[in-house]
């Protein structure tokens, strides 16, 4: 009822920008960086005609927080989902948005999102359906990190011997703006950075949040980064988090907010502060050590003109160490009373340890001792028509070594690559234990945000050190919080729990760029025998395309 499908036609291509006031190659998908913005109604269905126009790479596009019911092969995951796109084809993505929530999409296929392939999308509650709390207006913040070298270049030092890293980003973004050579908060700061002037319509011209004094606003806030932990906070203002992942929680009051790769929140916040002044908007850096300036945007209360600057400094962002603090907001996070609630019980769990390693000299990032590399059939279609020797038949370990100690530097000699698959039970409760440890320098250990594709899951709890038959005790079954994404913080656990019950393959991974690009993740897979309809295009590689050529008689 009311539902209806949603065309689009996309080119994907690479092109000039200017995104932080530098010139720089960028992603754009139409001519427009970020993308065009998706809005869509609960039970709709997008169609998507996506045109690749980049002369020499493959490409796709993942639809994050979207479940893909029924459509595992639109998930837009190249070696998973579907062959990645070539240049001058067209893949048809037609897929269901079946929850209201705030969403982004973005490349899946090398280091594309690092090169700017994102946007938004954003999914409104249906006809006749009313979101749980009241606003009068509402904005939209994509945020992502940007760095000057490219993203071949990038993705070319990650991938040497030894190893280049590609240190912390130039510049934070808003909405695709940014500003490396000024700052519109200049006259506060104590370096020599000149202050930026705008006539606003510049491409690295902040956005200004426009608004009228004693409303309401939602704020909707997604990153995409590819490295960068990020807080964020408006000067003055308090605000009520409503919303994380497309899910409702429990409303609660915050001053700052951390905002981890891969994760959507929407905030309320009520404009009942002097409405002769302007307030920042400031996005600084958290979780590591921060070498990149805070993002500005500016909340103008009208009728005030936008180009009078805040008389105060900019929120500061808390220090960027100051775990207890990030602890503390994701412990505040609940689902709102009468959500799902998970299955009192698991029947399988897995426990996932995160080390970082050398293999043959190259840097990786290794879960249970093997480091994701994927294979050229997508498992879509390797796993359905059992094409065996498209990947490692062997599951991967349920587990580490019971005396392997978290807290020092890895000793894992036996590492190695692997493309092996994590097979789950069709409709089975499967528990999941993130855990942290210590990276390859002593004393250093990572936020890493884990993603997981096809499925919401409850996070039941964070904890310090190695997880133990104790902490079982800890988990949260009464109201936790439905997620796509969960972070583990250093040196810690993180425990979570979903239904397989999306037929499809999924991956599941460290939604840090560069992490996934040395191996950070897993592949799930559950039900396949009931995947219908993959579209022949999603297949035409690998094992997969020799398959069907031979099939018509070639
Ligand atoms: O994967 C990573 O590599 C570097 C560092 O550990 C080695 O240079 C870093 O900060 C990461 O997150």
């Amino acid at each position: 009822f009311g539902s209806k499908t949603r065309h689009f036609k996309w080119e994907v291509e690479y092109m000039f920008g200017a995104p932080d006031c530098m010139e720089h190659v960028v992603m754009g998908i139409n001519g427009q960086f970020p993308g065009p913005t998706i809005r869509a109604k609960a039970g709709d269905t997008i169609a998507i005609q996506l045109t690749n126009k980049l002369h020499t790479e493959g490409v796709v596009i993942h639809w994050h927080g979207i479940r893909q019911l029924g459509t595992p092969w639109a998930d837009g995951t190249a070696s998973i989902s579907q062959c990645a796109i070539n240049p001058g084809e067209t893949f048809l993505y037609r897929f269901k948005v079946d929850k209201a929530g705030t969403y982004f999409y973005h490349g899946h296929f090398g280091m594309q999102r690092s090169a700017g392939l994102y946007g938004s999308l954003i999914v409104d509650v249906g006809d006749g359906e009313k979101e749980p709390f009241h606003y009068d207006g509402e904005f939209n913040l994509l945020l992502s990190d940007w760095w000057h070298q490219s993203v071949h270049d990038q993705e070319v030092g990650l991938s040497s011997k030894p190893f280049r890293w590609i240190g912390e980003p130039q510049t934070l973004l808003i909405n695709g703006r940014g500003q490396y050579n000024c700052s519109m908060a200049a006259h506060f700061s104590n370096s020599s950075i000149k202050q930026c002037k705008f006539r606003g319509n510049e491409q690295c011209a902040p956005q200004i949040l426009r608004v009228l004094p004693n409303k309401t606003y939602r704020l909707r806030i997604a990153s995409t980064t590819a490295l960068a932990s990020l807080n964020l906070a408006i000067g003055s203002h308090k605000m009520v988090v409503v919303e994380a992942d497309g899910n409702y929680v429990q409303p609660f009051d915050v001053d700052d907010m951390d905002i981890y790769s891969g994760e959507s929140y929407s905030v309320l916040f009520t404009t009942n502060q002097d409405s002769s002044k302007n307030y920042w908007i400031s996005v600084g850096v958290r979780g590591r050590e921060p070498k990149t300036p805070q993002a500005l945007s500016i909340l103008n209360y009208r009728p005030t003109s936008a180009s009078k600057l805040p008389l105060s400094p900019p929120p500061i962002t808390p220090k960027w160490n100051d775990y207890n603090h990030s602890k503390s907001f994701s412990n505040k996070i609940f689902a709102l009373m009468g959500s799902p609630k998970p299955p009192k019980t698991y029947q399988r769990r897995i426990i996932l340890l995160n080390t970082q390693n050398t293999i043959n000299g190259f840097t990786k990032w290794a879960i249970n001792n093997i480091s994701l590399t994927l294979p050229a059939t997508p498992y879509i279609g390797s796993i359905k028509f059992s094409l065996k020797t498209a990947f490692d038949q062997k599951s991967p370990p349920e587990n580490f070594s019971e005396d392997y100690d978290v807290m020092k530097p890895p000793v894992n000699p036996n590492s190695t690559t692997g493309n092996g698959v994590y097979m789950l039970g069709f409709n089975t409760t499967v528990d999941v234990i993130l855990q942290n440890a210590n990276a390859l320098s002593a004393n250093v250990s990572e936020i890493h945000p884990w993603h997981l594709h096809g499925h919401d899951f409850w996070m039941l709890g964070y904890g310090e050190g190695k997880f133990s038959k104790m902490d079982k005790k800890k988990l949260n079954l009464k109201n936790p919080p439905l997620r796509n994404t969960a972070v583990i913080f250093p040196y810690g656990w993180t425990a979570l729990r979903f239904v397989a019950d999306n037929p499809g393959v999924w991956p599941f991974h460290c939604h840090i760029e560069p992490h996934l690009h040395m191996g950070m993740g897993v592949v799930f897979a559950e039900g396949i025998q009931h995947v219908r309809n993959i579209p022949n295009e999603a297949l035409a590689c690998g094992l997969t395309g020799k398959t069907f050529m031979k099939n018509e008689g070639n």
